[in-house]
């Protein structure tokens, strides 16, 4: 009689933080025990919960005994780490140390990865274990996996995307209710879905984050944080967002990743990553993400056009990520094998922000007498801009706006232009002796 296999032995598992998503993280873990183990190869044993404070009030899921302030002991024993904390120190140091002592990484700081990943990456890689980060873009929705392995044998052209949870809450609460821009975040924070400082949310550093980690594996190039474009979304007032419904658009926070390409045929000369928000044409389909989902387009050579939705933040949506990529590390350890690893032998430029290739649309109060308007569409050309539309209020529109006697607004839309060319039209327009105010300059995307 054929001998019965020895069963596989548990697989000891370190959590770092129990906040928003660890708690998630480990109620999952031992919720679905039986499940994942089948799952995995092998009993997931979640072992140590790394903590600030052990004594701190914790949700009933957590089994206090597993509590500890001793992060370093905890790494130095388990087989695979999963990093919930956040920040860059000590969450760095603890990873290093994790897989120094030859443990599997799981992680969901998209902060850290995309100041210092390549770090992490070549210590991974020289110790043979596993890296593994799906929950630090765009929480539940498969996206690494997708860009990293899926699309490994297509050429990856542009990814446009709403990365952040906490800015298309508040966006869509400001556009749907009329809330105020620090109304709408108190909610998202109660919610769970705001960064620790919701600053890094606001200001779109959260966003960009997430822009240069998916930037460099679409493009096998690296792509820091300090390489992204970046502007949050303080500055979008509610005038801007009933303009934008007026004209037929949503603003949204937008994450835009794109090849340059000079030709057809020729090999692409640099890459642009921008975070800031945007004017989205109400039929696109990212114009229908509401509250705190998130979504990403692909645009790739054969596939075309992808679209990844789902719950960007939040407590269990993001440790539903979490989770996959402990089941994909313990099967490697059941089974052998490894996950990818960093690819960045395309090594591209990253392209001044100027080069980028936008339109805007300006909204600007002017004299309300003859010739304006042709000064101003005559700026637009001196600077090689086309214009698609410009529209004047009507008299219903203007009282709303409370508009001035003998001021008129203009709305100009423009086509495709390079960034650095629209920026100087505005500023010539600004100093247009009939011109009282810019009043607001807005990217459109996804048209
Ligand atoms: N909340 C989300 O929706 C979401 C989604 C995707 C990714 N993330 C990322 O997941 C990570 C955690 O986010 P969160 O929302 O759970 O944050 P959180 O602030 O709710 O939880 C972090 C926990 O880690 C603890 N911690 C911090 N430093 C520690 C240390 N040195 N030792 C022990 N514990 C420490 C904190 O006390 C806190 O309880 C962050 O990197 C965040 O960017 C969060
Ligand atoms: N603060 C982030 C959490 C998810 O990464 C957001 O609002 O999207
Ligand atoms: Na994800």
């Amino acid at each position: 009689m054929p001998a019965t296999p020895a069963a596989p032995r548990p697989l000891r598992v370190a959590l770092l933080g129990c906040g928003v998503v660890g708690t998630q993280v480990a109620r999952l873990l031992t919720h679905d025990a039986a499940d994942l183990a089948s799952r995995a190869g092998a009993p997931l044993e979640l072992v140590g919960i790394a903590v600030r404070d052990v004594t701190a009030p914790r949700d009933a899921v957590i089994d206090r005994a597993l509590l500890t302030d001793d992060a370093e002991s905890l790494v130095d024993d388990a087989d695979i780490v999963v990093e919930v904390m956040g920040g860059i120190e000590p969450a760095r140091a603890l990873l290093l140390r994790a897989i120094a002592a030859g443990a599997a990484v799981v992680t969901a700081n998209k902060a850290l990865l995309a100041e210092d990943g390549p770090t992490l990456y070549r210590a991974a890689d020289s110790a043979g274990v596993d890296i593994y980060f799906e929950a630090a873009v765009a929480g539940a929705i498969p996206i690494v996996r997708p860009v990293r392995e899926s699309l490994a044998g297509d050429d990856v052209r542009r990814v446009l995307g709403i990365l952040n949870g906490t800015t298309n809450y508040v966006l869509d609460q400001m556009a749907t209710t009329g809330a105020s821009l620090e109304d709408a975040l108190a909610e998202a924070q109660a919610l769970g879905f705001a960064e620790a400082d919701p600053t890094a949310d606001v200001e779109g550093y959260d966003a960009a984050a997430k822009a240069a980690i998916l930037a460099s594996l679409a493009f096998h190039t690296r792509v820091s944080i300090a390489d992204v474009a970046r502007e949050g979304i303080r500055s979008v007032t509610a005038e801007d967002v009933a303009w934008a419904a007026r004209t037929g658009y949503v603003i949204k926070l937008l994450a835009i990743a794109d090849l340059r390409e000079d030709g057809p045929g020729r090999a692409p000369s640099g890459v642009s990553v921008r975070v800031h928000p945007a004017l989205v044409p109400l039929a696109h389909p990212l114009a229908n993400v509401r509250g705190s989902f998130n979504a990403v387009f692909v645009e790739a050579a054969a596939a075309g056009e992808l679209m990844f939705y789902g719950r960007g933040a939040g407590g269990a949506p993001t440790a539903s990520a979490v989770l996959g990529d402990v089941v994909s590390a313990a099967r490697h350890r059941v089974l052998g094998g490894k996950g990818p690893q960093e690819s960045t032998y395309a090594a591209l430029p990253i392209l001044p922000t100027g080069a980028a290739i936008t339109r805007y649309q300006v909204r600007v109060d002017v004299e309300d007498r003859h010739g304006v308007l042709a000064q101003v569409t005559q700026v637009l050309a001196e600077h090689g801009v086309s214009i698609e539309a410009v529209r004047q209020p009507t008299r219903q529109e203007d009282e709303v706006d409370d508009a001035e006697d003998g001021v008129a607004h203009l709305v100009l839309t423009t086509h495709a232009a390079p960034e650095a060319s629209l920026a100087a039209m505005v500023d010539a327009v600004a100093a247009l002796e009939p011109v009282r105010t810019v009043t607001s300059v807005l990217r459109v995307e996804g048209a």
